[in-house]
């Protein structure tokens, strides 16, 4: 780790954190009373190889991640977080089911596999994860797992386009990995030349952990700060939020080198969660008006004050 550059990036990095390494054990012992499948049902029929082929993918899609790579840069990070986390900030409140309304006029541009609206989307997975008869935390998780893409919105974060919001997540700060989608993009990235962020660790240690890690910016960083103070999610259910876009980690098996003890069984539960996210997006279009009385009582439970501060 290179001591200046963690004196630079030191609060920043801090905040960007979220549970503090003592609560690890209790963590871990929180998730020994979930049990995850090893296989869900939901996807054995799935023809798995008919998702995510960037190499085949449209120009919308490739051209979306030419510029989200070679964009995302630790400045850039910074700024945003500073954004975000800016006290001056007047935070938009709306709950969630008008989040998942104000949401649907998006079109997702890095996504080649569905052609749905967003809430159709949520439904999917959410309704995927219920029929699988996985807890209700899952089934909310599902849900809201992509409402972070209304950040798109939201003037005051200063938001530039949808690089900055959608598409896979990979770290900043430290060299990009080759298991990256599209890895050849990142060549006009100011970052893959910087003496320090071009190296294996970067910014960071081995073991550091992947709360400490600064992930590029998007729809899950975002998502995930937003939820953890404002619902009773547990921390398998905020994992699933902050690291279901990152391919290359849960999927690709990189960056492993960083994770500490609690970032293994954080990794099953998000392990758990993507086919639901990915392999639901071919399933029947969900009816949103017969859904909304169902899910309505599951949000209430886990967002007992209705309004979010967005
Ligand atoms: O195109 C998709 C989409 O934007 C998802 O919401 C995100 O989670 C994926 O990782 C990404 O590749
Ligand atoms: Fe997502
Ligand atoms: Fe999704």
């Amino acid at each position: 780790m290179a001591p200046t550059a963690i004196a630079d990036l030191g609060e920043t990095i801090a905040y960007s954190t979220g549970q503090k390494l003592e609560d690890v054990s209790d963590a871990i012992d929180d998730v020994n009373c979930i049990k995850y499948d090893s296989e869900s049902k939901f996807d054995a029929n799935k023809d798995k190889a008919n998702f995510r082929q960037y190499e085949d993918a449209c120009d919308r899609v490739k051209n979306f991640y030419k510029e989200q790579h070679e964009k995302q840069t630790v400045a850039y990070n910074l700024a945003a977080r500073n954004r975000f986390h800016s006290a001056s900030r007047v935070r938009p409140e709306m709950t969630i089911w008008e989040a998942m309304e104000k949401l649907n006029t998006l079109i997702d541009e890095s996504d080649p596999d569905t052609s749905l609206s967003q809430i159709e989307h949520l439904l999917q997975s959410a309704e995927a994860i219920r029929r699988d008869g996985k807890p209700r935390w899952m089934q909310v998780t599902g849900l809201i797992h992509d409402l972070g893409k209304l950040m798109l919105f939201f003037d005051e974060l200063g938001t530039q386009g949808q690089w900055d919001v959608v598409g896979d997540t990979f770290p900043v700060g430290c060299a990009f990995d080759k298991r990256i989608i599209l890895p050849d993009t990142f060549v006009n990235n100011p970052d893959s030349k910087d003496p320090i962020y071009s190296t294996k660790y970067g910014i960071y240690s081995p073991g550091c952990g992947l709360d400490n890690i600064m992930l590029s910016w998007g729809h899950d960083e975002y998502l995930y700060h937003v939820v953890r103070d404002q619902s009773t999610l547990p921390d398998e259910a905020l994992a699933m939020i902050r690291y279901h876009s990152f391919y290359p980690w849960h999927r690709e098996g990189a960056y492993r080198e960083f994770m500490c003890e609690k970032d293994w069984a954080m990794m099953k539960a998000v392990q758990a969660f993507n086919p639901y996210d990915l392999y639901s997006k071919s399933d029947d279009v969900p009816s949103v008006e017969e859904l909304k009385p169902y899910y309505m009582e599951l949000i209430d439970e886990f967002f007992p004050q209705k309004v979010v501060k967005w």
